[in-house]
């Protein structure tokens, strides 16, 4: 299996940028006739994974709307899951997990590991207890082709004050993050002899598109090699325009995978591929100049 940042890269020398949020919100699955129920939020999930297909480079379900569902939810995900393999689109499981070491090993286990019922691509993890105890994961990253988004600097408000909180070494934390995702696919690519120019790492980042990443000491005119993975949420209906797309992540956005959730799925599943294809195109041709 070719590491998760391979795959990302073929993604992006397709210049597919596009991240699709699966959120089956209350309020969208009425929207869209569906009920608020398991096999509801299954139907919406296997439908963005329809339209997204061949457009998208990955769909982001947001598992706390199918966990609201319990064992159901997780075998409608199960479903999900399995039409975007065939499909061939990468699977980013937002499932924000972190913990002591010992025990976020096991979540890694559950969300990455091969043959897993909810085996993932990627999955995105809050290392606020130490990015050292993500390590539990590195070992699918290095040999299962998997990879991680760490969450830096959030697209929410609240997160400011924490994420912007400067360290004893003189980095914010958002920007600590930033430099221990780019030290990891560092390592491993030297270790694995894979240092080509167009080489991507498979430990990205998260880093909101509402912001503005330099007041989180975040330098976006750092190119680094291997590229760092940023996956972007706050486009759409968290207004940030996925036409600024390069404006906001500068040097570091060949990388990015732009994520819009409720924007794509509000307004029934009628538009739905329609609303996909644009947004791929809007994303490329900000990132590109064309789409
Ligand atoms: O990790 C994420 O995906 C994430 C990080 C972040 O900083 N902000 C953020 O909104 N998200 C997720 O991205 C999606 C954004 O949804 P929309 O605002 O509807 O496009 C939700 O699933 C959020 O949980």
């Amino acid at each position: 299996m070719p590491s998760f940042g391979a795959r990302l890269a073929a993604e992006f020398a397709a210049s597919r940028h596009l991240c699709a949020g699966i959120d089956p919100h209350a309020p969208l699955l009425a929207e869209w006739g569906l009920d608020d129920s398991a096999a509801g939020a299954e139907r919406m999930g296997r439908d963005v994974v329809a339209a997204a297909a061949g457009v998208a480079a990955c769909v982001k379900p947001q598992i706390s709307f199918y966990e609201r569902f319990g064992s159901a939810g997780f075998a409608a995900l199960e479903r999900v899951f399995a039409d975007a393999r065939d499909a061939g689109l990468l699977i980013v499981a937002d499932v924000k997990r972190g913990d002591i070491g010992s025990t976020f090993a096991a979540y890694a286990e559950a969300w990455l590991a091969p043959g897993s019922p909810l085996e993932a691509d990627a999955m995105t993890v809050a290392p606020y207890m130490g990015f050292e105890t993500l390590s539990g994961a590195f070992p699918y990253v290095r040999s299962h082709g998997k990879g991680l988004f760490v969450l830096a600097a959030t697209s929410n408000p609240e997160a400011r004050d924490v994420q912007t909180a400067v360290r004893g070494d003189g980095r914010t934390l958002a920007a600590s993050m930033v430099a221990s995702a780019n030290a990891f696919n560092a390592a491993e690519s030297s270790a694995a002899g894979d240092t080509g120019a167009d080489s991507v790492g498979s430990v990205g980042v998260v880093l909101g598109a509402t912001l503005k990443l330099a007041d989180f000491g975040i330098d976006t005119a750092e190119r680094v090699s291997p590229a760092l993975p940023v996956l972007a949420p706050g486009f759409g209906h968290q207004g940030a325009r996925i036409e600024d797309a390069a404006e906001i992540f500068g040097g570091i956005g060949h990388a990015v995978l732009a994520n819009e959730s409720r924007s794509i799925l509000s307004g029934g599943g009628e538009g739905l591929a329609a609303r996909v294809r644009d947004r791929a195109e809007r994303i490329t041709e900000a990132l590109y100049g064309r789409s």
